[in-house]
Formats: structure tokens, sequence, C-alpha cells
């Protein structure tokens, strides 16, 4: 159950929405000058409500525990305040020590903060040094970054407290804990690692609760580790235009696969996509099959090696590629009164994967409950709909509903970040549908309408609508014989070899990319992720879009009413790669005609 957070004369959410409203500025928050310069160098004018409200009260030197929502800047009014703390130190201290301990759950949110405090301390590279324990290197490397005593350690829980135990980390001297995403952290399974960090912190340390919904796990966090915290419960108005618009579109099983090559091909969705699967066979489904019509996506799932993962957040958010088919195996389970799952997180072994590929082909097979089947071979520190900062995401495609409302909260979060607008469309099966078509079948469609029922109440506590998206199915049929063509072409074989292929290439990339890019991350660049797969039948043909199939009445006639448009700012870097596209002869990347927009009267006849 959802307990009300007491609150220790803090601003209530109504004063906290008026006091978003003063003008401040971070010069006026009194950070540190160095600071000042690598928060303008990342182009931030002026402070989120988040960090109004946080960085003030960490630098009093308060315990903090905040929620806000997802993308409203949380990891900067965590980091700001103990970076400018540090340095202050540092005016009258010359002693090194690890001052500061970020946790986080995944792997890509601790490399994603690390990036963040470079980015920060950009002008005071020589007072802060930040090591990442996530990192996969040896041992022995590890203990060789962490016997200088950097200033501040990112980790999981459970990396923190194996370096704590074998005494390669040290936080004698510690001031500063971070949890961030303090509501997920514990779902993770790391309460042990975090009981066990909680024993050996020295007394008096300053801690600082992220979180983007107050939960009993967070109330939990916060009796281990705080000390009356200043609690900010920060509701933040959705101004009119901004946000996510949201759509569901109610279609039969294989039906998703032909709206989404209709979709893709004719480029009814502008801008970046994160296209949500509810397993990782279903990742290489869906990118075989959009493979065939010349779609190019690449894959984020479990079992890829983390710095393929992490390359591949970092190039899709330099606009290199469109399309991220993620699955989303650490879904966020339950509504906020729903007790959580305990057991996410157990070992297995391959004959339950094997079970796990077969479930979509043999809809009477008994599966444990999907969250308890075991996955050593995936990582138990993967995620994905939650806290990476996906950059300029127009779209989120929940091909595959999720199984809550919350899981779906925060997928949707990865659009409309920072002030930005976005589109979330998600795909539905009728119960009436499901079972129908076996080849395209999930497991976790049976209870879509259940889920969508809860998801549109859950939103319209929030104010916000789902609304119907209205494809004009019988202009979309001309499509269906090449879906049925490239669908059949994507048999199981097909998938377990893709998945095996990409799964060594990525080993490969991965290996690559640990020992050589670490020292020349220019060349970055050159490993893509988004190659092609090729499944056992290639029929170039399908990656054409002959006229005969477009409707008469142009890509408009495919949709019916008003749908959502989904406006994206070009990036510096997106017009930048669009000139020398051009300047190589090929077609620039942005579009000068948007076909969504279309559909709101434009014609393009
Ligand atoms: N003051 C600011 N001005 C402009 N952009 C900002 C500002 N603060 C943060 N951002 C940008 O907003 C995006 C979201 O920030 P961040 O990842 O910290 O959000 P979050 O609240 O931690 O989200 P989540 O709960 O999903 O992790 C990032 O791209 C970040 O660079």
């Amino acid at each position: 159950m959802k307990r009300k957070l007491d609150a220790n004369n803090v601003p209530s959410p109504a004063e906290d929405v008026k006091g978003s409203k003063e003008e401040s500025t971070f010069a006026s928050l009194g950070l540190d000058s160095r600071l000042l310069q690598g928060i303008a160098k990342q182009k931030f004018q002026t402070p989120t409500l988040v960090q109004t409200k946080a960085i003030p009260l960490a630098l009093e030197g308060r315990d903090v525990l905040a929620r806000a929502k997802t993308g409203s800047g949380k990891t900067a009014a965590y980091l700001l305040p103990i970076l400018h703390l540090i340095l202050k130190r540092k005016q009258t201290s010359s002693t090194q020590c690890t001052s500061a301990l970020v946790l986080v759950p995944t792997r890509e949110l601790a490399e994603q903060v690390t990036k963040t405090i470079e980015a920060f301390a950009a002008f005071c590279t020589k007072d802060i040094r930040a090591v990442n324990l996530t990192q996969k290197v040896s041992e022995a490397v590890q203990r060789s970054l962490l016997a200088d005593s950097p200033d501040i350690v990112i980790a999981t829980p459970a990396r923190a407290f194996e370096n704590l135990e074998g005494s390669a980390l040290s936080l004698d001297s510690l001031a500063y804990l971070v949890i961030d995403e303090a509501d997920l952290v514990l779902s993770y399974g790391y309460d042990e690692d975090l009981q066990n960090v909680a024993k050996v912190l020295p007394k008096g340390v300053q801690t600082i609760l992220m979180s983007a919904t107050l939960t009993s796990e967070v109330e939990t966090l916060k009796g281990l580790f705080c000390r009356s915290p200043a609690i900010l419960e920060l509701d933040e108005p959705d101004n009119a235009g901004e946000g996510v618009s949201q759509y569901v579109v109610k279609c039969a099983e294989d039906e998703k696969f032909l709206l989404v090559y209709v979709i893709f091909k004719l480029k009814l969705i502008k801008g970046k996509c994160i296209i949500f699967v509810g397993d990782i066979d279903r990742c290489y489904r869906l990118k075989l099959f959009l493979e065939q019509f010349g779609i190019r996506s690449c894959i984020l799932n479990s079992e890829l090696p983390v710095n393929s993962r992490i390359h591949v957040v970092e190039e899709f958010n330099k606009n290199v590629y469109d399309i991220i088919i993620a699955s989303d195996e650490h879904e966020i389970m339950g509504d906020e009164d729903t007790p959580k799952e305990k057991g996410v997180e157990e070992s297995t072994s391959s004959k339950d994967v094997e079970k796990d590929d077969e479930g979509i082909e043999k809809p009477e097979a008994k599966l444990p409950p999907k969250k308890k089947r075991k996955t050593t071979e995936k990582d138990k520190e993967y995620g994905i709909s939650r806290g990476i900062d996906f950059k300029n995401v127009a779209c989120v495609l929940n091909f595959d509903l999720p199984t809550s409302p919350k899981s779906y909260t925060h997928r949707i979060g990865r659009t409309a970040r920072a002030g930005q607008t976005g589109m979330a469309l998600s795909f539905v099966i009728p119960a009436e549908s499901y079972r129908k078509h076996v080849p395209t079948s999930i497991e976790s469609a049976k209870d879509d309408e259940k889920v969508l029922a809860k998801i549109i109440k859950h939103q319209a506590k929030k104010g916000k609508e789902v609304k119907p998206y209205n494809f004009d199915m019988k202009q979309v049929e001309a499509f269906r014989y090449r879906m049925g063509d490239a669908l059949r072409a994507v048999t199981r074989i097909a998938i377990r070899e893709a998945r095996t292929r990409e799964l060594r290439q990525e080993l490969i990339k991965s290996e690559k990319l640990k020992r050589h890019f670490e020292e020349n991350p220019g060349d970055l660049h050159h490993l893509r992720h988004d190659g092609e797969l090729r499944p056992a039948r290639v029929q170039s043909h399908l990656k054409h879009v002959p006229d005969y199939l477009l409707p008469e009445g142009g890509r408009k006639a495919l949709t019916s009413g008003e749908i959502g448009f989904v406006g994206f700012r070009k990036t510096t870097e997106n017009r930048r790669r669009a000139r020398s596209a051009k300047g190589r002869g090929k077609k620039p990347i942005g579009r000068k005609v948007d076909p969504l927009k279309t559909f709101k009267g434009k014609s393009r006849k």
C-alpha cells in the first residue's frame, strides 16, 4: 500500500508548484563557478523544479527524499550540490577521500550518472574524480581505480558491497550517499546489499533519495538511511501542448506486424522511436521482420554485453539510429497499491529459456510465472524502461503492452523528456483475438484489455487521456500480403540463429569496445549495432513500396481523425548530419514534409 510520507516543514505540492514560477537561476543557487560553467556548456538555462527545491536543501546539509516525475532532472538535483560541497571541502583540505557514493539499480544508469558528473565537472577535472564500479573490468583494474580514493563512486548496491567486502572500497570518509531510483532499487533484489552497505556507513552521512514514486520501498530505505529528511513531493503541472500524447490501437496479433510495417515504411512517425516488446525473442522477430523491408533497427536486451548496451544508447542519443527495439524484461510490476512480487531474479537453466521461446507457439505450455523464470544468461542489472535518458525520443511504441499501469508510465516516460513533446502508441489485443494467430502471439497479451482499462484509469487520475489511434484498416489491408510474406521468412530457427549471431557479434564488439576504445573514444562511431541479421530467406523486393500499394488518398488515407503529431525539435547535431549527408549525395535525414502533418489536413497528393 502506498503510504503518505510525513512532510517535515517542506512546502506542500501546491506550494511547490507555485514556487516553480519564481525565477531561479543556477547562479542564484550559489553553486561553484566552475560548475556553473559546466552547466552552461550543457545549455541548461534554468533549474527545473526539483533542482530548485532540492539543491538548497542539500547544500544546507539536510537529508532529502524527493519524488519528482521521470525526466524532471533529478540527476542534476543531487549531483550539483554534492559536487559543490566536494569542491568547497577541497579549498581547505588536501586529503583525498571517497566523499560520495551514488547507488543506482542498473549499469546503464551508472554509466549515465558517470557521464553527467564528467559533464558538470568539465571545468574542474583535476578536483573531481569519479569511478563507475559497474564497468566490466578486471578486479585488479578496479582495485587500482579505487586505490586513489576517487571523490565519487557510482555503483549498484551489489557492486558497492562486493568492493566493500573485498576491502577495495573504503567508506570511512564518506559524507554523501545517494540512492537514485529509490523506488526501483529494491525490486532489483538489492535488499541485502543495501542492508550491508547501511551497516558500514560512518555516522552523519548526508543521504539523498531520489524517486519517481513514493512507495513502501522508499519508506523502507528512508528508515534505513535517513535522519529526518526534507521530503519533496513535486507535482509539476503539465503545460498545455507539452508532454506525451497517448494513443492506443486495438488490433489482431499479426496486425501488430502489419501496422508497424506501415508506420515505419511510410514514415508515419517522424523522429526517433523506442519499440518495447515483451521478451528477447520478440526483439529478433521484429528486427528480422523490419529488416526485410529495409527498415534498420537496433536491439537492447539483458542478454547483450553491457558495453554494447551502453554504446547503443549513446549512439541513439547522438541520432545515429532511429529505432531501438527493447525488451522490457525488468518491467516494473504491479500498481502502486499492489504488493511487489519477490524473487524476480533467480538463477536459470537454458531449458527454461527454451520453454519461454516455445511459449509463443505452444499456448497451453504451463510456464512458471514470467517474473519468476530464471535468467542467469541475462544481466540482472539491466534496465531500460526506467531511468535511462534516451534523448529526443519522438515516440514510444508499445508493440507489446506492459502488464501494469506503472510500467506503462515508466515506458512512456522515455519520450517527452526535458520539456519536449512526444507520443506513445500502444498495440492492444482484444480478448477475442488472443491466440488467434499463434506464430505472432505472446502470452502477456492475454490480459491486454484489462491492463488497458487500468492504464486509462491511472492516466485519467493524472488528467491524461489515452485516445484511440484510428488506422483505416481497409487501406492498410493492401500491405497485408507483403506482411505475410515477410513474416513467414522469420521462422523460429531464423530467430534463434539471429539471436546467437547477434550475441556473438556483440560480444566481439564489446571486447573491442572495452580494450581498444577506452583509449580511443573517437573511434566508437565505426561500430554500428543496427546491421542486418538476415533471416534465412532474403526477399529484396520487399524493401520497396510500389505505388499501387499506396492508398489513393496518399498516406493521409491510412488513418482517420485527429491523431498525434510528434513535435520534435531538430537538434543541431541532426542538422549537421543532414547537411553532411546531402554533401555526400545522400538523402538528408530530416524530411521537409512531415507525413503526420498530412493527417491534420495538409494533403500530400
Ligand atoms: N535544468 C535543466 N535544463 C535543461 N535540461 C535539463 C535540466 N536538467 C536536466 N535536464 C535534462 O533533462 C533530461 C532528464 O534528466 P534526468 O535524467 O536527470 O531526469 P530524471 O528525473 O532523473 O528522470 P528518470 O526518473 O527517468 O531517471 C536529461 O537529458 C537532462 O540532461
